[in-house]
């Protein structure tokens, strides 16, 4: 093992971490200065998450040292972390939706959080201090996804940070909540906090990041400065010299419309519900249409009622000649639907089950069962292809759900749903958290699933993902569609005019939006 190099505030040494069938920290030595903005980066399954969780004491390491500011010390749970000054955000928000901002941090801190009495005012001005206004008295219900980001990341503030750990932190915010933050961590680089960022988005690890470590199987396997290098340089060094990190991007046109959405308006059963709006489009067999969207703007309105997770007595939403509004999720699958939710652990799949029952939960009407039964060998069959296949690092078929990585658990699910040959693919975020090379697979899939004939629409925040992989795009913003347009007719500005509701189109446009 070569010598931890130590640096002012934070040195781990030798950090090691063994799961059954994987060690998914093996030795880790990383270091850190004070105001170092410092990339932790590796494809899925690396090892980042947990070597964060050792860090902020959720996981316990079986080997190591770690130095807080020079002094060796044990991170015992997240109260001793945040008791030295290490703050995290994780990639899903911990918050409760119906208690205003100031509860949830009260919670979340306990005593950690201080006078009750002057809190508010406390949340008030570190959240402006660093550019990220706040309303204390706000419900979390009410607020957008960066706005809920910003809980997190003034909890981490309120205490004495100086380190701030974010676990990818850009994959659910608009490009301009991506700048919003990042001037953030710079105002806390500047004042000597720390700041460890996992990131798949290379482009911001080369534009924010003073240093970068990347982890292979476990391991460290190299070290940069991310601003000399290219996030294509980058990608390399992750995944290696034998997986392609980019594919190329044919546009397709589309043959008979198989989705068809006519005048769909629902309106809002909870006050924090969105309310959609005569909404209309559609998918035709052979292309891919993308859905672009600040998160909270009806896309998950939709999805539910897409998915048949809500249904309705209208008939507006026709799979081919079928209104199937008021079908349950079965029939539609029966129809030939599959649906990858952005909810991975939850929606997607049951956390406690292991990967062949989470395979046998939506696949079970494509002949895995018999008068009733399960059939044991089909089911395992088919998970040991998932993972074969979708190149998924998980210890076998009977590894449950929550113990994979973010990126693994979503390459599951989407080869889960493609395997069964749908007639319609509708996908939320489709590559959240996916390392580059696991990307460039999945883009692969669902171009040839396209190819096939299959209806894709691809509702995502991602920009990036929807101008390279969609055929047609449009957007979603307080619960009404825009009108579609081809990906290469729509300049990223008027899809930026159409994110924010102003649904005016380019005056070439009438030849092009059928
Ligand atoms: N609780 C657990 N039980 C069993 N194995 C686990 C557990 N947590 C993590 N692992 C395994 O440890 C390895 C590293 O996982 P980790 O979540 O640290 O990866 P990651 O680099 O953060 O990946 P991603 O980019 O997909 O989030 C993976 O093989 C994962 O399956």
């Amino acid at each position: 093992m070569a010598l931890a190099k130590h640096k002012d505030r934070l040195t781990m040494v030798g950090v090691t971490k063994r799961y059954p069938g994987c060690i998914a920290n093996d030795s880790i030595n990383l270091a850190i200065d004070p105001g170092e903005i410092h990339a932790l980066l590796g494809e899925n399954g690396a090892g980042k998450s947990t070597l964060m969780k050792i860090l902020y004491g959720v996981t316990k390491p079986d080997a190591g040292r770690i130095y807080w500011n020079g002094e060796i010390t044990k991170i015992a749970s997240p109260k001793d972390a945040r008791a030295l000054g290490i703050g995290m955000v994780f990639q899903h928000f911990s918050l409760f939706e119906t208690l205003t901002v100031k509860e949830n941090i009260e919670l979340a801190l306990g005593n950690q959080a201080g006078d009750s009495n002057t809190l508010a005012q406390r949340i008030r001005d570190i959240s402006e201090k660093y550019g990220m206004p706040l309303d204390p008295d706000r419900t979390v219900a009410t607020l957008s996804t960066g706005e809920k980001q910003r809980v997190e990341i003034v909890r981490c503030l309120l205490l004495d940070i100086q380190l701030l750990i974010l676990d990818e932190p850009t994959s659910v915010l608009t490009p301009q909540e991506v700048d919003k933050l990042f001037e953030t961590l710079r105002i806390l680089s500047q004042e000597g906090c720390s700041i460890l960022f996992i990131s798949h988005k290379l482009h911001e690890v080369t534009s924010l990041c003073d240093q970068a470590t990347i982890l292979r199987h476990g391991r460290v396997t190299g070290d940069c400065n991310p601003s000399q290098e290219t996030p294509a340089s980058i990608a390399r060094m992750m995944v290696g010299d034998d997986t392609p990190i980019s594919n190329e991007t044919n546009r397709a046109q589309g043959h008979s419309v198989f989705l068809d959405i006519r005048d769909l308006s629902i309106p809002a059963k909870k006050s924090f519900d969105i309310a959609l709006k005569s909404i209309n489009f559609h998918v035709k067999a052979g292309e891919i249409v993308g859905i672009a969207g600040v998160a909270g703007n009806g896309q998950e309105e939709l999805l539910k009622a897409l998915s048949g997770e809500e249904r309705y007595k209208s008939k507006s939403i026709w799979f081919g000649e079928f209104a199937v509004d008021k079908r349950s999720p079965l029939h539609r699958r029966r129809l030939g639907m599959s649906f990858v939710p952005e909810d991975r652990l939850g929606r997607g799949a049951v956390p406690d089950m292991d990967l062949s029952q989470n395979a046998l939960l939506t696949s079970y009407d494509s002949g895995l069962l018999n008068k009733g039964f399960i059939k044991k060998s089909a089911v395992t069959k088919l998970a040991q292809k998932i993972i074969q296949k979708y190149k998924v690092k998980a210890e076998s078929e009977h590894a449950t759900a929550a113990s994979l990585s973010g990126g693994n658990l979503q390459k599951f699910i989407i080869g889960r749903e493609v395997e069964q040959q749908p007639a319609l693919l509708v996908m939320a975020h489709p590559t959240w958290g996916v390392d580059i090379g696991a990307q460039t697979a999945i883009h692969d899939t669902i171009f040839k699933l396209r190819d096939k004939g299959c209806a894709v629409l691809v509702v995502s925040e991602d920009l990036d993902e929807l101008y390279k992989i969609c055929d047609r795009l449009g957007a979603i913003c307080d619960g009404e569609v825009s009108p579609f347009l081809p990906t290469d007719e729509l300049p990223l500005s008027q899809l930026g005019q159409w994110m924010a509701g102003d649904f005016t189109l380019p005056a070439n446009a009438s030849e092009l939006t059928s």
